[in-house]
């Protein structure tokens, strides 16, 4: 073929496929219009032609930045554009429940996760699934059974939980005290086992058990492919169609195709995806009717499942809800509850002065004095809560100083919708910046940088003199730092009271100072997020150097007497 006959194919073929192209681009850029009905996008920053503001989009410390953009923009919701995605950040807290709670119907769905969901199999954890049939009735079963305080019976597993918290935050206390060097791994590995011990009523060895072990692996995976940045196919999710490999005919190998590595990484991790679903709930079932599985949401749900499921079909649609509900309760509570703990030990660490008042209130509630002057200590209970509430401002401060996700969870909206004269398009990717609501200053104080429980206290004087309490109007951290609408979280009871007892009993029992004598706080003098915190999707101190030190001879005596009971 001559060049000229070349020349003259390529552009033949160049007009036929432009005419389609530009049509396309024309009719989307017409029905756009239309959409929006003209009315722009939120504020933002200005991006690049197809690519938008991939380079503007922050892959840590993403909070600060999004807060930044709401403030140069002088707007409580701004937007940016990534691949032709519309990203749309709430700073405010009064947006947020216009928003996510108000009109729940069109902004409840979740964005797709193409690796951790579609490649490594973790859609069983209904968090992450869209608006759908399927989460629903997920979501029903879940919470079914941790039905809030004031809505509970004995049978629930929020009643479950409060005696099983006890028991778990005991063996933590006698871990401490056995290597007080350890309390990162520590705090891990109490919650992982609570939570396996609520999904499942399985027993759970104090060290080493093989199943904590295990989903606590897959919690990391996990983790790792939600932080922005690790699975480049959430980026460009058109990638998974790729195959991984090219099988050679006749034969089981395939060439590796270039770039597509981590497609088969996932592939070759899947089956922690199906062992994360099935293990827990097998064994649990196995150990039914043995005393040493005790009552469990799988037990609970199984048992509602076998007395209203009219056929053997809707029986095991049932059960796979089941599976992927229990499964979700580690996949939610364990690293979301860790690393409020753990926020919450290093606030008292580097901030001593605030410790030793919290533990002057502990000891004028539970230090008894016989009459021979021999003191005695009990550990705090849940039900002390209202009786401690310098503590309990404590707790409630270290939720909003260092959110443990500071940008929640995203959102996905499913219709288009208008907002104070701006346009959202049905798909956009919806972020409250729960960082920025929890470091407004006009409901928090100037200080908000600070740990300062004190914004949380007001005293009252009455009839029996002047009493400390919480004080009711300032927003609780709570109604931020759990999510917003029909999303919002429907374990914050469940991890409120397990930050609030290992809190209290930690306290009663340990000193604990960070020996370099540092006060961090997130956001360091150059407003950035503090390299002692993680900066990423989940927020938590990425160390605790700090020694655990038994504070008096009562907590000695109290420590020997929960060893011989806890056998
Ligand atoms: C301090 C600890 C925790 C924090 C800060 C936290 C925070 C959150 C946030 C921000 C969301 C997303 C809400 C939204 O989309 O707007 C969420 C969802 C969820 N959380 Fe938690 N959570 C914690 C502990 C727990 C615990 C202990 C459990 C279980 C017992 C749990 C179960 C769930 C579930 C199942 C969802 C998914 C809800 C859905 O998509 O429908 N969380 N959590």
């Amino acid at each position: 073929m001559t060049p000229i006959m070349a020349g003259f194919l390529s552009s033949q073929v160049a007009s036929f496929l432009i005419v389609p192209v530009v049509s396309c681009i024309l009719y989307s850029q017409w029905a756009y219009k239309k959409r929006s009905q003209g009315l722009p996008l939120p504020p933002g920053p200005k991006g690049w032609p197809v690519i938008g503001n991939v380079f503007d989009v922050p892959l840590a410390g993403m909070a600060l930045v999004y807060a930044q953009w709401a403030k140069s923009f002088g707007s409580d919701i701004v937007s940016a554009s990534v691949l032709g995605d519309t990203i749309v950040f709430i700073d405010s807290y009064d947006t947020a429940i216009e928003l996510l709670e108000k009109r729940a119907s069109k902004y409840s769905s979740r964005p797709r996760l193409v690796m951790s969901c579609e490649v490594l199999g973790w859609d069983c954890i209904f968090a992450f699934n869209p608006y759908s049939e399927m989460w629903r009735e997920r979501r029903r079963l879940f919470v079914k059974y941790f039905r809030s305080p004031g809505h509970s019976d004995a049978t629930s597993g929020t009643a479950v939980h409060t005696s099983q918290v006890h028991e778990f935050v005991h063996r933590f206390l006698l871990d401490v005290n056995e290597t007080p060097g350890d309390a990162y791994e520590l705090v891990r590995r109490m919650i992982g086992s609570l939570a396996i011990s609520l999904a499942y009523g399985l027993p759970v060895q104090r060290k080493g058990d093989e199943l904590v072990e295990f989903v606590d692996s897959v919690a990391r995976l996990f983790l790792h492919f939600l932080t922005p940045g690790n699975a480049i196919v959430d980026v460009i999710p058109s990638l998974n169609y790729i195959p991984e490999s090219i099988p050679i005919p006749f034969t089981n190998i395939g060439i590796p195709v270039p770039g597509m590595g981590w497609k088969r990484y996932g592939k070759s991790v899947q089956w922690m995806a199906v062992k994360f679903k099935m293990e827990g709930y097998e064994r649990a079932v196995k150990g039914f009717g043995t005393e040493s599985v005790r009552p469990s949401f799988t037990s609970y749900s199984l048992a509602s499942l076998d007395a209203t499921s009219p056929t053997e079909e809707a029986r095991l649609k049932g059960v796979d809800a089941i599976q992927d509900a229990a499964a979700t309760i580690f996949g939610t509570a364990a690293d979301t509850t860790t690393s409020a703990v753990l926020t919450h030990i290093f606030a008292l660490a580097t901030h001593p002065d605030v410790r030793k008042t919290i533990q002057a209130e502990l000891d004028s509630l539970l230090v008894e004095e016989d009459n021979f002057g021999k003191r005695t200590l009990r550990l705090p209970t849940l039900e002390d809560q209202d009786k401690l509430p310098i503590l309990t401002a404590a707790v409630m401060e270290s939720q909003r100083w260092v959110p443990v996700a500071p940008i929640g969870v995203p959102h996905r909206t499913t219709e288009d919708d208008v907002y104070k004269g701006y346009f959202i398009p049905k798909g956009s990717v919806v972020i409250a910046n729960q960082w920025s609501m929890l470091n407004n200053k006009e409901e928090y104080g100037e200080d908000v940088l600070e740990f300062n429980p004190d914004r949380f206290i007001r005293t009252k004087t009455g009839s029996e003199g002047a009493r400390i309490e919480i004080n009711p109007n300032i927003r609780h951290p709570a109604t931020i730092a759990f999510g917003f609408g029909r999303r919002i979280c429907p374990g914050s009871h469940i991890a409120q009271s397990t930050l609030w007892l290992t809190a209290a009993s930690l306290l009663t029992l340990f000193d604990f100072e960070l020996p370099t004598g540092e006060r961090p706080n997130y956001v360091g003098s150059d407003g950035k997020v503090d390299k002692r915190f993680d900066p990423g999707f989940l927020c938590r101190p990425k160390e605790l150097k700090c020694e655990f030190k038994v504070r008096s001879e009562e907590a000695r005596a109290l420590l020997a007497q929960l060893a011989i009971s806890s056998g």
